[in-house]
């Protein structure tokens, strides 16, 4: 299946640059329309860290872009690449009918300029790839780090061997630097793509919901050449249900790294699976299964006994800065004490000049 996806995504990465601004506005909107959207039927909606919150629409323009992608989402399949990529301009062309004024109501379309509805297109494209029970990932909410801070993530549907990639993760870099929008995502354009090499960018689309790990990470990741566009490819074999992660350098976090390598937690899970994508494959029993649970059982153990390392290093370390801050004030008040008796003894120095003449210090000669 893998090939089709591939020609999906490498059709998708070849897309005119989009502008950070409309790019981040249609992700977020895709995201929150098609994972998230406020409605009461759909309670165990999860509205994640993510994104720019530059999404200036109304709740009901997320409603009306969800339920014109689940009317035509039959159309996107994964496994012929041919149609799938007619199928999100039909999402675009019915989203446009809807931004006219439809008995009086435009089902709060019109805030979509015409700009924002390419990259609509184009993100619904690429997000209904994660959606497709073909895609060998998924996106899901993760249970993250030190904090147990929920964020997306991406998940193995299926088990994935090590060195193969992985297109249904698909980003793609705008055209400009405007990353200040996003520092979520913040990526380095690689040499062998088609903008300058080194300056940043940010990264949108599903990849940017990969998140990180230091060391145990399962994955990487690899830009298509001559596009803007990045995939994940596994660096050692990932078992179904296993979260993708890549690391992400180790600027991106400093020394403060919140994650399960750095900072002991329950590990990363999958707690909302956030839309009905149909019959999937079971994935509670055999091989996958076993490794998984092993594999849980494995971090469990490690996460015990970071936790232990964790919490004695976190009360030395307090202590520490508590001598440190009373050597500190010690110190300050010691140098104060000095200032003072100096500017004391100058004065003093200063008096007798003053008392014998006229004040310009001639008197004295
Ligand atoms: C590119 S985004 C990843 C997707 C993100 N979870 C979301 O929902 O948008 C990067 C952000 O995710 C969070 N993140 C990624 N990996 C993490 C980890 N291991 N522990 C805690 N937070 C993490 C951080 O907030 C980081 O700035």
């Amino acid at each position: 299946m893998s090939s089709q996806a591939e020609l999906v995504a490498k059709a998708l990465s070849s897309a005119p640059l989009m502008t950070s601004t409309d790019a981040i506005s249609a992700d977020d909107l895709v995201v929150l329309a098609l994972f998230a959207p406020a409605s009461p039927s759909r309670p165990e909606a999860h509205i994640p860290q993510i994104v720019g919150t530059s999404v200036g629409v109304s709740g009901l323009t997320l409603l009306t872009i969800r339920d014109t992608f689940e009317e035509h989402k039959d159309l996107f399949e994964l496994s012929r690449a041919s149609t799938y990529l007619a199928a999100a301009k039909k999402v675009r062309s019915a989203l446009v009918r809807r931004r006219q004024v439809d008995g009086g109501s435009d089902r709060g379309c019109r805030a979509l300029s015409i700009a924002m509805l390419d990259c609509v297109e184009w993100f619904v494209a690429a997000y209904a790839m994660v959606i497709s029970p073909r895609s060998v990932v998924r996106l899901g909410v993760s249970k993250m780090g030190a904090y147990s801070q929920k964020g997306f993530g991406i998940f193995a549907r299926m088990d994935i061997r090590g060195g193969v990639d992985i297109w249904e993760a698909l980003g793609i870099m705008p055209g400009d630097n405007e990353s200040r929008h996003s520092s979520l995502s913040a990526i380095r354009v690689a040499d062998g793509q088609n903008q300058e090499a080194g300056s940043e960018r940010v990264l949108v689309g599903p990849l940017r919901m990969v998140n990180h790990l230091c060391r145990s990470f399962n994955a990487e990741y690899v830009y298509i050449p001559r596009t803007s566009a990045f995939i994940a490819r596994t660096t050692r074999d990932v078992v179904a249900g296993e979260e993708i992660t890549v690391n992400y350098g180790e600027e991106w976090f400093g020394s403060s790294c919140p994650c399960v390598d750095c900072a002991p937690t329950d590990g990363m899970e999958a707690v909302v699976q956030s839309i009905p994508e149909g019959p999937q494959e079971p994935t509670n029993h055999g091989p996958a299964a076993a490794a998984m649970e092993e594999r849980r059982t494995r971090l469990a153990a490690r996460n015990q006994d970071r936790a232990t390392a964790f919490l004695d290093n976190r009360a030395r370390n307090s202590e520490k800065a508590k001598r440190e801050k009373a050597e500190k004030n010690k110190s300050k008040q010691r140098e104060s004490r000095w200032r003072k008796q100096e500017a004391k003894r100058r004065q003093e120095m200063a008096a007798p000049a003053d008392a014998s003449g006229s004040g310009t210090g001639q008197g004295a000669l």
